[in-house]
């Protein structure tokens, strides 16, 4: 269980917010509203203030790699940092059923320079599952995916909040949060409002 105590930044908060084992947690909210500060200040990669407790631990006593590698996050436009896309995954036996699950099989053979956006995105997400972290951040995983590609993404999410892992995604579409059965928070200047999807469907 992660628990977000006053968490703010100089740009942001201050933010409460408990995601429990196995849920969904999705973040709408107006563009420049700070949805991707807060996921990166979770993560450690911006300064924060305010507690953060991972299973009763503090963060604090994390290393910040550690800390990174199970509080994981996936940026709307992720980084490469070598020409082969082979090159930034682990050859474990579960890449290629990885790969597989989002329609790339065959994207370990290619060239990183040759990637559309898309399969970039959906290639970012394979390499943050392969770290397994316990609470995967995403910021908007699916923007540039079209219906067959996001099904196939959110059978993956769907998969591992079954299997007890965490998911914070900032997401525009309201099905995309339904079809994630997510509890619904709402972000506006900075601060998080809770949101029902269903209530404001009846
Ligand atoms: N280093 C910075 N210095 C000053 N302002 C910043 C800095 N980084 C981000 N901001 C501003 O903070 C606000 C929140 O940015 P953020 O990227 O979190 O928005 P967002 O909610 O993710 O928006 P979008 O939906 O457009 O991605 C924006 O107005 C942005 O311009």
């Amino acid at each position: 269980m992660l628990i977000i105590d006053e968490l703010k930044t100089s740009l942001i908060g201050p933010i409460n917010l408990v995601l429990e084992d196995g849920s969904c947690t999705a973040i709408s909210g107006p563009s420049g509203a700070g949805k991707s500060l807060f996921l990166r200040a979770l993560a450690d990669l911006d300064e924060s203030s305010g507690t953060i407790t991972l299973n009763g631990r503090d963060r604090e006593r994390f290393s910040a790699p550690d800390w990174r590698r199970k509080v994981a996050y996936v940026p709307a436009e992720s980084g490469w940092w070598s020409e082969r896309v082979a090159d930034h995954f682990q050859p474990t036996p579960e890449l290629v059923k990885q790969l597989a699950a989002v329609g790339l099989e065959e994207a370990s053979g290619w060239e990183v320079s040759r990637l559309s956006t898309g399969e970039r995105q959906r290639l970012a997400l394979v390499r943050a599952l392969q770290i397994d972290p316990e609470i995967l951040l995403l910021d908007e995983p699916t923007s540039a995916l079209d219906p067959p590609s996001v099904a196939k993404v959110e059978l993956l999410l769907k998969e591992r909040v079954a299997a007890g892992r965490t998911i914070l995604l900032v997401t525009h579409d309201p099905e995309q949060s339904i079809r994630l059965k997510a509890d619904c928070v709402h972000m506006e200047g900075g601060r998080l409002l809770k949101r029902d999807l269903h209530e404001e469907a009846s």
